[in-house]
This record gives structure tokens, sequence and C-alpha cells, in this order.
């Protein structure tokens, strides 16, 4: 099989986002169209946080394996977007903010009482397919996030207009997603379109990008389980 130029191997990785990434999942269209229940924008919430906390963790094992130090400053940034730092609260602070906005409680989402069993195992799955591949699969795992910005910016619409009882200081989380994830996307697509040698090394990250979508649809299918339509909410 033939090497894809830079070109066709960026739209083959778009592709996948097209047909698989998580804004196609019943509930998240859903969400946007303003029909999920309280109940169930709050367990997406609340289950969306073991996502986040879990992204600095996964971004750490990248770290640990870059090859670089020019690729580790760059990186490193992705652990303080989400950690915080002096003067910078972080992502996963700004999440737990979303949970207060949407009436979930701090403690609440500190426990992780609300977080269901499948959304666990598909998120230490992500975690664990950083730490037992190669890095460069890790990295075009991170490229969801090519797909991430318009995705958020149509959803502080959404929430803004269609869900008016989350408390607009909530939305902060998204904000700052707007800028950090175009850069981070960038990064990680510029490691891939220069790091993969053959077709293998291709075939291997278009591979890893469908697995992470994979990781973001079960985290739907299993909120969809837990939390089906109610007459209320159809
Ligand atoms: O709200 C979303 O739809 C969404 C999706 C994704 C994604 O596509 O993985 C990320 C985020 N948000 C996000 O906030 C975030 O920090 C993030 C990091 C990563 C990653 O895999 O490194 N994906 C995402």
């Amino acid at each position: 099989m033939n090497l894809l130029s830079n070109e066709e191997l960026t739209a083959r990785l778009r592709q996948v986002g097209e047909r698989r990434y998580h804004d196609k999942h019943p509930y998240h269209v859903r969400m946007h169209e303003g029909k999920l229940s309280q109940e169930q924008v709050r367990a997406w919430v609340a289950n969306r946080f073991y996502y986040q906390k879990n992204i600095p963790v996964k971004d750490a094992i990248i770290l640990s394996k870059l090859p670089t130090r020019e690729e580790r400053r760059r990186w490193i940034q992705r652990i303080v977007d989400h950690d915080g730092t002096t003067g910078n609260e972080g992502g996963i602070e700004a999440w737990i903010r979303l949970g207060e906005a949407v009436g979930i409680p701090r403690e609440e989402m500190l426990d992780e009482r609300h977080v269901l069993p499948a959304v666990r195992f598909a998120v230490d799955a992500y975690v664990n397919f950083c730490r037992n591949r190669p890095w460069l699969e890790a990295v075009a795992s991170s490229l969801t996030e090519l797909f991430a910005p318009g995705l958020i910016s149509q959803r502080m619409a959404v929430f803004e207009q269609l869900y008016p009882w989350i408390q607009p200081d909530g939305l902060e989380y998204f904000r700052a997603r707007l800028h950090q994830a175009p850069r981070d996307a960038d990064h990680g697509l510029e490691l891939v379109l220069r790091e993969c040698e053959n077709r293998r090394d291709q075939d291997r990250c278009i591979a890893a990008l469908q697995f992470k979508c994979e990781v973001l649809w079960s985290l739907l299918d299993a909120l969809s389980l837990a939390y089906p339509d109610t007459e209320k909410s159809r």
C-alpha cells in the first residue's frame, strides 16, 4: 500500500470524525436540540468529569514518551491547561464550576458517585491505550480535538439559548477550549504528519482516532442506557 500524502492522510483522519465523532450520537444530538431533561444534562456533566480528570493523566503518559525536549515543552501546556497553575485555576476546576452551574454540588462531582461503570471502563481504556501503544498512536488518538472547537462553540450557544436554567458563568470551561483545542490539534496533526514513516504507521494513526471516537461514543451509550428519554423530555 502506498504512503498517503499529507493531504490524503489529513482527509482520512477528518473522515473518521465525519463518520464517528460523538456529535452524531443520539444523546448528543438531543442535547443540541435542547431536548435533554435537567437530569440528563447533569448526568452528562458528572460523567464527563471522569473524562476531564483523566485527560492530564494521559497527557503526562504521552509527555513521558515524547522523544525531544521541544515536543515535551509544547505538550506540557495541555497538563497546565487542565490542572491549572498559579493565577489560572485550570480546566478541571472550570468543569467543577460547570457542574455547580447545572446543580451538581462540588463534593458530588469529586466523589464520582454519578460516574457510570461503563464510562469508567471507556475512559480507563483511553488512558491505557496511551500507556500501552507507541506514542505516535497516543498522539493520533487525541486528534478528536480537530473536531471539538466547532462543536464546543455550538454547545455554548445551545446551553445559553435552550437551557436557560444553566448559570452562564458555568460556561467558562468551553470558552477556554475554543483557543486551546485548535492549538492542541495543530500540534498533534503536525506530529502525526511528520512522524509517520510508512503506510502501516499511517493506518495505525487512523485506527487510533477511530478507537478514540469509540471511547467518546461509549460514554454516551452508557448515559443513554442509564438516563433514557422520559415522556417529559421527549
Ligand atoms: O466537549 C467536547 O466535545 C470535547 C471533546 C474532546 C474530544 O474530542 O476528545 C475533548 C474535549 N471536549 C475537551 O474539553 C478536552 O479537553 C479534550 C482533550 C482531549 C484529548 O483527547 O486530549 N479531547 C478533548
